[in-house]
């Protein structure tokens, strides 16, 4: 049987292609379920990883609290929870203040997060053999991510890059088979993330939401 808690790459990538709905909505049960997925994953890499995977656990948690509370029907895409919160002023635009844990800004945070994976899955899947992983997660890092955190989150995130495994290794932890499959998956993964990622970064930018404190 399989181990629920075990990562599978296939199954993240079912989750992100279940979110786009043919109208081009992205449904956030399927987007946060992806998320669980990617954290399975961080959570075999040890110890050194825990503050990354902590913290998105409790932006996931945030979210599906929403989707279970009271006002739910509106969190189903991510295109409700923006008309929703954006229309009755549940997002806090310029500085922290009651709405410092909109659903907004915290799937802000997730998405940004996705492109650094876009960009790591994509130099994980051109990369040789012999790359190191160390290697092209800090420079997915330094090219997307590293601009929104603080030093000391920066200097932490790059010291636990220096932890991860080689690509081979990688690749195991990825259970997927060899090599060849999982570099497969991978091209097939990319252009379901590309465009959730796409998707969401048009709409908050019509909105003015890509900057939320
Ligand atoms: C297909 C499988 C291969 C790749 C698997 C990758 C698995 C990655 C799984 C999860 C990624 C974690 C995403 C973390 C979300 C971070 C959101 C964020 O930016 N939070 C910061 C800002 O939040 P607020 O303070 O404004 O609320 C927060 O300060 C950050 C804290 C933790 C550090 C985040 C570093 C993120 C580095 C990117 C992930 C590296 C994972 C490496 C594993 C290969």
């Amino acid at each position: 049987m399989a181990d629920p808690d075990r990562f599978s790459l296939a199954e993240v990538l079912e989750s992100f292609k279940k979110c786009l709905s043919d109208e081009g909505e992205i449904l956030q049960e399927h987007y946060l379920e992806g998320w669980k997925g990617l954290v399975k994953f961080m959570s075999s890499l040890g110890s050194a990883f825990s503050f990354i995977s902590n913290d998105a656990v409790t932006k996931i948690q945030i979210l599906e609290d929403y989707r279970s509370g009271v006002n739910g029907q509106k969190y189903l895409t991510i295109q409700s929870m923006v008309k929703y919160e954006v229309d009755n002023e549940l997002v806090d635009l310029t500085k922290r203040g009651d709405h410092w844990d909109s659903g907004c800004r915290t799937l802000l945070r997730l998405h940004r997060a996705l492109r650094w994976l876009q960009l790591f899955l994509e130099k994980l899947r051109v990369a040789s053999d012999n790359s190191k992983t160390s290697v092209l997660c800090t420079e997915a890092y330094q090219d997307v991510l590293a601009k929104y955190h603080p030093w000391i989150i920066r200097k932490a995130a790059t010291v636990a890059f220096y932890m991860l495994p080689s690509r081979a290794n990688f690749f195991e932890v990825m259970n997927m088979g060899p090599t060849e499959k999982v570099v497969a998956i991978l091209g097939e993964a990319l252009p379901v993330v590309a465009k959730t990622y796409d998707i969401t970064e048009d709409l908050y930018s019509q909105h003015g939401l890509l900057d939320l404190p």
